[in-house]
């Protein structure tokens, strides 16, 4: 099971290899693009936490999560330059 940490592990890389697929693609639209998926991925945890089963809002949270990361890649901003502000 991936985790936040090989997850953005395995996106960094992506990113570096210039490998085709949703993440090259979403972090080379840029911060204003990935910006508006971020509040759209955003919204649809909150609805599906109001109004849908867990199931639905874990798949949302998942995705929000990821849409996070692709920011952070976009940014140049690293694991390290988050996790030390918890
Ligand atoms: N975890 C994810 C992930 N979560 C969400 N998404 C993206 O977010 C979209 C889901 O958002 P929506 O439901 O709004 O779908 P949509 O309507 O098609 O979205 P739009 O394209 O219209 O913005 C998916 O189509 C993916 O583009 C993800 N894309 C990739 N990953 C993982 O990232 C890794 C690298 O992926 P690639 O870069 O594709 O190799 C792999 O492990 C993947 O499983």
């Amino acid at each position: 099971m991936k985790t936040f940490d090989t997850l953005f592990a395995d996106l960094e890389q992506a990113v570096a290899e210039r490998r085709e697929g949703n993440t090259l693609s979403r972090v080379e639209g840029g911060v204003h693009s990935i910006g508006k998926k971020i509040v759209e991925e955003a919204a649809e945890v909150w609805m599906a936490a109001e109004h849908e089963g867990d199931e639905q809002t874990a798949l949302e949270i998942s995705q929000l999560l990821y849409h996070l990361q692709t920011l952070m890649l976009a940014k140049g901003l690293t694991l390290q330059d988050v996790y030390r502000h918890l």
